[in-house]
């Protein structure tokens, strides 16, 4: 099913509540956050401008860098998400007059007045900030955002930026792996607010997980916020706050058509004794405060009801009271929409319930009983999929919180924001770990692609070199292993970065979150499938052009001091 119609199908579903507003119009005006802000920063981002002020180095032209070095979760892929944020956060950059009576007060007393006075001017209208385009899937050492500019507000950046991609982009990977591994056709909704770190934290997961290929969200302030589809079942408590029948005060329910008034409790009892020989099960077992629950949610969503049915006893309870009152609103010309299991063997489960979901629409002639939803929820996570797909299920949704949302798998991407050229003159940070040498200079960013339409290697350049072009061959290089090297004749370039923010102006303008949403499923779809499997992928080639090859290294071997052995 393409991304569009499983949007369109998750739209008429049953456990769709509320249409969020349009996507975009909240998200255009302001931040998503009040918080993000200049102050939101680490304090060394604050000494470092006012030692950078007293030297008089401020307004150097800088060139920094942003980028992860790993990809997460054991993966080979990971989507860009949070840059709209970084633009917004450009936007509104400054320090309010109360702000810098803060810095104040924390700066030592010696601080030059002068720096506050400097503090007040300061915003990000001489930054120029180019990127990725929100949503493509990216891969370690690409610069996902380059900010130019004078070097003390470029270092300001540092922290809000990388505060504001990197779980963005983590969560937004996590959903996109629950979806590779649920498969297009599977309702993903996300569960994870009450388990999220903290109320933003809830907010991201929310929106980062529709950008990463989720359909909905419990969670409704996203709903009204970013336009995402809000949608829910109920829960256990309602179930155990009923006991009997007796609760239910208003015996009666209209036809769908208006014409007429039913004794719905009573055809309800009808069907609970009628369908015990149908499901095999006994009437006496079943608990009478369920069926009042089940009668009552369906009796307030007669269009809709779905039924969380593992309060007691799925076979034995909840899946005969269900189909009872399933059956009753069938008779007055409803649809009922299907069944939550949170707990037990879902594979198991989910066949039995489907399998008697089966016998029901052979006995009264209803096809459409036996394609009711099925939700699956309780602790899901990326393994658990894989596993219910081993082993055959019938889940037509998953409800997943705690380990979407918390990234329990890895809680953090590790993006960086590294200096990479001063005055015109490139700059590289030197490590032990050569994974962690920097990539001097300001760089282009090139994907090269194959005949097939997939993504063969991504390319860094030197500015000052000539692009690719399709059909042309092209060296490529291991940034760092001199043997590693390949030719490479792109059916296709693309320039992966674009300028966002010049000259304090937005240059682009910002995608809806469903328009992002429909980049990740679409930048996915022309990676290589071995790279995106879950066990042992293959890594996405990331390379440097000849010229950047040899400046890296002689400017490794000029950077790095020659040891004497003694
Ligand atoms: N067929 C299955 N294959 C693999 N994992 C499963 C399968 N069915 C359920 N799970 C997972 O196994 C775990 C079961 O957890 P646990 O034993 O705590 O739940 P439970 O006892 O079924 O439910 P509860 O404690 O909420 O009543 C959950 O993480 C669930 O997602
Ligand atoms: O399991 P998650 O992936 O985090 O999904 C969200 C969970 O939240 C709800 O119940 P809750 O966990 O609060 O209570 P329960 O475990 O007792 O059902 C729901 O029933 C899910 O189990
Ligand atoms: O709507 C649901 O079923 C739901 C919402 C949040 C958490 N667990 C379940
Ligand atoms: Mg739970």
């Amino acid at each position: 099913m393409s991304e569009e119609s499983r949007s369109r199908s998750t739209s008429k579903s049953p456990l769709f509540t509320k249409e969020g507003e349009p996507n975009g119009c909240v998200m255009a005006v302001t931040n998503s956050n009040g918080v993000v802000q200049a102050l939101l920063t680490d304090l060394y981002q604050i000494t470092m401008a006012y030692a950078y002020w007293k030297s008089g180095k401020m307004d150097e032209p800088a060139v920094f860098d942003l980028y992860f070095r790993k990809n997460p979760f054991q993966g080979e892929f990971t989507i860009f998400a949070g840059l709209e944020e970084c633009v917004k956060l450009l936007q509104t950059f400054h320090f309010s007059e109360s702000d810098v009576a803060y810095l104040k007060s924390v700066l030592p007393a010696t601080t030059d007045p002068g720096f506050f006075t400097y503090l007040r001017t300061l915003s990000a209208k001489e930054i120029t900030l180019s990127a990725i385009p929100e949503g493509d899937v990216v891969f370690p050492k690409v610069p996902l955002i380059t900010v130019t500019g004078p070097l003390a507000v470029a270092q300001l950046l540092e922290t809000p930026l990388l505060n504001l991609v990197n779980y963005a982009s983590l969560v937004a990977t996590n959903a996109a792996r629950f979806r590779l591994a649920a498969g297009p056709e599977k309702i993903l909704l996300e569960f994870g607010l009450r388990r999220a770190q903290g109320p933003d934290g809830g907010l991201s997961a929310s929106r980062y997980c529709y950008l990463g290929g989720f359909d909905g969200s419990s969670n409704v302030l996203a709903g009204k916020m970013f336009g995402i589809p809000v949608k829910g079942t109920h829960a256990h408590a309602y179930v155990t706050s009923f006991v009997s029948l007796d609760e239910i005060q208003d015996k009666m329910l209209t036809t769908v058509d208006g014409q007429k008034e039913v004794d719905f409790v009573s055809l309800c009892k009808k069907y609970s004794l009628e369908l015990a020989e149908v499901l095999d099960y006994l009437p006496d077992q079943i608990m009478e405060g369920e069926l009042a629950a089940f009668l009552s949610y369906a009796k307030a969503f007669p269009q809709s009801f779905l039924a969380l049915i593992d309060t007691y006893d799925v076979i034995k309870s909840g899946l005969p009271n269900f189909c009872a009152v399933a059956m009753a609103l069938s008779d007055l010309g409803y649809r009922p929409q299907g069944v939550r299991l949170d707990s037990g063997d879902l594979s198991y489960l989910s066949n039995y319930v489907h399998s008697k979901f089966c016998k029901v629409a052979a006995k009264y002639n209803l096809p459409w009983f036996e394609k009711m939803t099925i939700v699956a929820s309780n602790d899901i996570n990326e393994e658990t999929i894989h596993s219910l797909n081993q082993q055959g299920h019938t889940i037509s949704c998953y409800g997943i919180g705690t380990h979407l949302v918390t990234c329990q798998k890895q809680p953090a991407l590790g993006c960086v924001f590294k200096l990479v050229e001063v005055n015109g003159k490139a700059r590289i940070k030197l490590s032990e770990d050569v994974e962690k040498v920097t990539v001097p200079g300001k760089k282009n960013v090139f994907r090269l692609y194959g005949t097939d339409g997939t993504a063969l290697v991504d390319l860094l350049q030197q500015v000052s070199e000539p692009p690719p072009k399709k059909g042309q061959r092209v060296l490529c290089r291991h940034p760092i292993q001199e043997s590693k090297r390949a030719y490479v004749i792109p059916a296709e370039v693309k320039c992966l970065h674009e300028v966002y923010w010049e000259k304090g102006e937005v240059r682009k303008p910002l995608p809806t979150l469903t328009e992002l949403r429909a980049k990740a499923s679409e930048s996915l779809a022309a990676l290589r499938q071995d790279h995106k499997r879950t066990l042992n992928p293959t890594p996405y080639k990331v390379s440097v052009s000849s010229a950047l090859y040899t400046f890296i290294h002689e400017l490794w071997l000029e950077s790095a001091p020659i040891g004497e052995l003694s």
